[in-house]
């Protein structure tokens, strides 16, 4: 196997990753690291975990210790907290160059961050949407002798999701110098590869890990199969068994909507569990004290939504909770790699409702495994049943006489506003897509209902005709 110098790494950045316990290259780094350092553009798609990110830090660093100047190299991610995670491994490793590292992203102080920008930083670590702003709004920036742009979560910035990335990237793509290297990184790159391959250039160097599954072996997969509404009761169940079995576990609780979210924090306090939640409502503030509270282990059990499914790297967690069966694979894929990550054991166990059993197949086929069951003592679920639907229903009357819908409701339309839309015109244009929607149903039963009813009267018509026959001859 090789080691770091036989890469091509200098001493000193060989001595940095010795002082973060990173001695020997894992498999991505070892196949991708020597063609970024001969100047090639590429694609690295390795489980979550297993390292990309130094994969693609060290060689900057290592091209810009041998010439530094500018900003060297812009790195775009999909969520603020990864951005801030990034900046923090250049920082660490490019400490001995005196790196000067800059974090452009949605939430926080925009002025604070163009001046930091017109500082001519080493490397940026952004999110589209707030690089773009900047790019529309100043030019006390160039940002046209970028040697190196990285697209890490790739696959996520190039997809249409709920926050869709592809605008801000052509407004980012603009200003960007076409002679650069181009990497692009995750662990889920397969579907968009060809989109991908578009944006790196030169023949980029593609190296995808050869194991049979998608996710790593030193996860324990499991389910539990129950029915919706005694879901909650198996969540905190197991989430006592786990405490009190293992006090210094932390655990990640995903579930799919931000007001759920809040919903199940809340509940889970009633309990008195540890938990602290992280989901895209909260002011951005809140969502990085909420993290770091989780990370330092002052609480346990962080609750989040799809924000935190991506790139975090929190050693301590070892178990992740589906409360929901994620509808992508890839989702579940992201999610469950926040555990058992780096060679360490972790275990996910995800809540499988009558409604989600297909789901289910489909993970397991794209993932290449099974899920086991997890065993639990449905007595003791049953037990807690009501206290916990009860603790639920509180919970959500609770909520209910916050401002929470509202505030839902005003971020829909920022949102919308960011995009270049007009919230009433979409409110409106919904309305109508809903109304068309439910006259085409409408119709549609109406047909079926008429084809139904022929073919009753074709039941009944043809013994009649039989009878006639009969009556003739
Ligand atoms: N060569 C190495 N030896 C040991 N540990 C390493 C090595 N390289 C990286 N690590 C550590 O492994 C952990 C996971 O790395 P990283 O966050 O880069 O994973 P990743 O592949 O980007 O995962 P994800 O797909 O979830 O984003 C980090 O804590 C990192 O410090």
């Amino acid at each position: 196997m090789a080691d770091f110098s036989s890469l091509g790494l200098s001493d000193w950045l060989v001595q940095q990753c010795k002082q973060l316990g990173i001695n020997k290259p894992t498999a991505v780094q070892e196949n991708c690291m020597p063609a970024i350092l001969q100047g090639r553009d590429c694609l690295g798609c390795a489980k979550t975990g297993s390292g990309k990110t130094a994969a693609f830090v060290l060689p900057v660093l290592q091209k810009l210790s041998e010439e530094p100047y500018g900003i060297f190299c812009l790195v775009l991610t999909p969520t603020r907290e990864l951005a801030y995670q990034i900046a923090e491994q250049f920082r660490v490793l490019g400490k001995p160059l005196g790196l000067r590292e800059c974090i452009i992203v949605g939430g926080m102080d925009m002025v604070s961050q163009a001046v930091e920008l017109s500082n001519q930083p080493h490397v940026v670590v952004a999110t589209p949407g707030r690089l773009a702003d900047h790019i529309r709004s100043s030019n006390t920036f160039s940002m046209s002798k970028i040697q190196f742009l990285i697209l890490d979560e790739a696959d996520r910035l190039l997809e249409q999701g709920c926050t869709d990335f592809t605008k801000d990237l052509e407004v980012i793509m603009g200003i960007l110098p076409a002679k650069r290297q181009t990497l692009l990184f995750s662990a889920t790159l397969t579907d968009t590869l060809q989109e991908l391959k578009s944006i790196a250039m030169n023949e980029p160097f593609f190296w995808e890990s050869t194991s049979e599954t998608r996710t790593v072996e030193e996860l324990d997969q499991r389910y539990i199969l129950t029915p919706e509404k005694v879901k909650d009761a198996y969540m905190v169940h197991l989430i006592q068994t786990l405490t009190d079995q293992h006090d210094d576990w932390s655990i990640i609780i995903f579930t799919n909507t931000c007001k759920n979210c809040q919903i199940l924090t809340m509940m889970l306090r009633e309990f008195n569990f540890p938990v602290i939640s992280l989901h895209s409502m909260m002011k951005q503030k809140q969502r990085f004290a909420n993290l770091a509270k989780f990370k330092a282990s002052v609480y346990k059990i962080l609750i989040a939504t799809d924000v935190a499914a991506r790139g975090l790297d929190i050693p301590t967690v070892q178990v992740v909770i589906n409360h929901n069966t994620p509808g992508l694979p890839k989702i579940y894929i992201h999610r469950v790699g926040r555990t058992a990550r780096a060679g360490r054991n972790g275990v996910s166990i995800t809540l499988v409702t009558q409604y989600d059993i297909h789901l289910v197949h489909v993970i397991e086929q794209q993932t290449k495994t099974k899920l086991k069951e997890y065993p639990v003592e449905e007595k003791a679920v049953l037990k807690i049943l009501t206290q916990v639907n009860m603790a639920r229903r509180q919970c959500e009357i609770k909520l209910e006489s916050t401002d929470f819908d509202e505030k839902r409701e005003i971020n829909k339309r920022k949102q919308l506003i960011l995009q270049g839309k007009d919230p009433d015109l979409e409110a409106k244009r919904k309305a109508e897509l809903e109304k068309i929607r439910s006259q085409k149903k409408k119709f549609k039963q109406k047909i079926q209902e008429q084809v139904q009813r022929q073919k009753c009267g074709q039941l009944k018509k043809k013994p009649m005709k039989r009878q006639h026959v009969k009556a003739t001859e």
